[in-house]
């Protein structure tokens, strides 16, 4: 029998329009080196991902390749391709460029490029928990109370206890991921992750406890929250 082997899609082509700068913030620099090649950097030093495929924006392939891949020296990166409209159909763009490459079986895992502070350890948890059932999610509980609005006016309190915010990484058996995207594509169903996409077609998602600490860089404090956070853990040099 032929081992499962394990990829990575990696969506990195946003527009980051909520942090305001002057360049896409998958390039900004935090704690000296490029967020995106961070967030690289920890599936290129993981023993469970035998590859990667980097998603950036049309137009950004060249520039990509030479100031993150090349610069950096990372060698799991079998591809780049140019991503969509949404985030989902970036993601999409990567599923389809693995086809070929990969067994129904195989696992992906699909993790924002603007998540840099991952662990290894929940990755390969994530990994493990992928091949039991449709897909795994990293999640954390909520620690604030949530509220439904419409209006302007509080229509619901959903009870915090099973709220959980959804994280990347989310990681799926590739058969399995590949025809929820393909569905959501033929029937024009958008979805803010990709779990959300099994979901609705009735699969097993199982959460994997996550890290508060596995933000997503989305507005400028994030910066600021992520170098603190890896100063804390004596991981703020570059490469
Ligand atoms: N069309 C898109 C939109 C987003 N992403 C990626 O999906 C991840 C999560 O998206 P988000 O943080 O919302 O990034 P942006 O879309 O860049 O941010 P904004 O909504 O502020 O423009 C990021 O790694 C981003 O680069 C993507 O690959 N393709
Ligand atoms: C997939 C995700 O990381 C889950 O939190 C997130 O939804 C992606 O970011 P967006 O702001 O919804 O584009």
């Amino acid at each position: 029998m032929t081992a499962s082997r394990t990829f990575a899609v990696i969506p990195a082509a946003g527009m980051g329009k909520r942090m305001g700068a002057s360049i896409n913030k998958q390039y900004l620099q935090l704690a000296g080196m490029p967020i995106v090649a961070r967030t690289i950097s920890v599936f290129e030093n993981a023993p469970c991902i035998d590859g990667i495929l980097l998603v950036t924006p049309t137009g950004e392939i060249p520039y990509c390749r030479e100031h993150v891949v090349d610069a950096y020296g990372f060698r799991k990166v079998v591809d780049i391709v140019p991503g969509g409209k949404e985030r989902q159909n970036s993601v999409m763009n990567g599923l389809r460029a693995l086809q070929g490459r990969m067994g129904e079986d195989d696992v992906v895992v699909i993790h924002d490029g603007v998540r840099p502070l991952i662990s290894p350890e929940l990755l390969r948890e994530a990994i493990a928990v992928a091949r039991a059932c449709d897909g795994a999610l990293v999640a954390v509980p909520a620690k604030d109370t949530i509220k439904t609005v419409r209006d302007g006016f509080v229509i619901a309190t959903p009870d915090r206890e099973t709220l959980w915010q959804a994280q990347t990484p989310q990681a799926f058996r590739f058969g399995v991921i590949y025809a929820a995207h393909l569905a959501a594509e033929q029937e024009g169903f958008t979805g803010t992750d990709d779990a959300s996409l099994i979901e609705r077609r009735g699969g097993a998602v199982r959460i994997v406890r996550g890290d508060y600490r596995n933000i997503k860089i989305t507005t400028p404090e994030d910066i600021v929250l992520a170098e603190a956070f890896l100063a804390g853990s004596g991981q703020n040099g570059a490469l």
